[in-house]
């Protein structure tokens, strides 16, 4: 297929549909669900829904168009070893550890592999020919096989979804930057932890210094498939 030029800010940007990827970051119920763990630890997910249909939208147009899918899950072991200990960062800064810390009866329960919490959210389904990855820190090129992934596909230019936008989704998509991706992130099927002011400021991040922005209609009409239904 010849090379594409989708609308997004700064500017247009041209891609070729086989040198791109969907990247489908941690749409897990500990993101996206009332219960999960980012709804116990006080951050507002009610506004999920709507993302959760876009990202449908976007794998399906992807899919028609050949691009490969990619999901990640974010998480560690039941014996929460791939977390790190207090030698690491993560395990000061993780909101789920210190969660679990505070409140005991939720150890184990949060970003552990093989619990409800690690899941995809039930309206999500990653289906053969997909690619599903877990990854143990906020960016999907630390500690997983990403980068060889893309290399050894001729993939250079990274779709983003997902959540966190701020956290997940903008390293990730930095860490593209620093590899020599192009990185685009579809601001409809993201959706930030935190006010409202951090999805702008995620926003404002990629477009003006690691990458550009678009959203989910332009990909789809840009790559002439027809969503499963036309967003309002
Ligand atoms: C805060 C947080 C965000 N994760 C993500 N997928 O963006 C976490 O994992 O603690």
């Amino acid at each position: 297929m010849k090379d594409l030029t989708l609308e997004a800010r700064p500017e247009a940007i041209s891609f070729s549909p086989e040198q791109s990827a969907l990247i489908v970051v941690d749409m897990q119920n500990a993101y996206a669900s009332k219960g999960g763990y980012l709804d116990l630890a006080g951050f507002d997910v009610s506004a999920t829904g709507p993302v959760i249909e876009k990202i449908n939208i976007a794998v399906s147009a992807a899919r028609a168009a050949g691009i490969p899918v990619i999901w990640f899950q974010n998480g560690w072991d039941e014996q929460y070893v791939e977390a790190g200990g207090p030698g690491s960062p993560n395990w000061h800064k993780s909101n789920a550890l210190k969660t679990m810390r505070q409140r005991p009866e939720l150890e184990g329960k949060l970003l552990a592999k093989g619990g409800w919490d690690y899941q995809l959210v039930d309206a999500l389904k990653p289906e053969p020919g997909d690619i599903l990855l877990p990854k143990p820190r906020y960016s999907g090129f630390f500690n997983t096989p990403l980068d060889s992934i893309l290399r050894s596909r001729g993939i250079r230019q990274l779709f983003f979804t997902g959540i966190a936008t701020n956290v997940c989704v903008e390293s990730t998509l930095r860490d593209g930057f620093f590899l020599e991706y192009f990185g685009i992130v579809l601001e409809d099927a993201t959706h930030q932890a935190g006010p409202a002011f951090a999805q702008q400021a995620a926003l404002f991040n990629i477009e003006t210094f690691f990458g550009w922005v678009s959203d989910v209609q332009t990909f789809c009409d840009t790559l002439d498939t027809k969503p499963l239904a036309r967003i309002a």
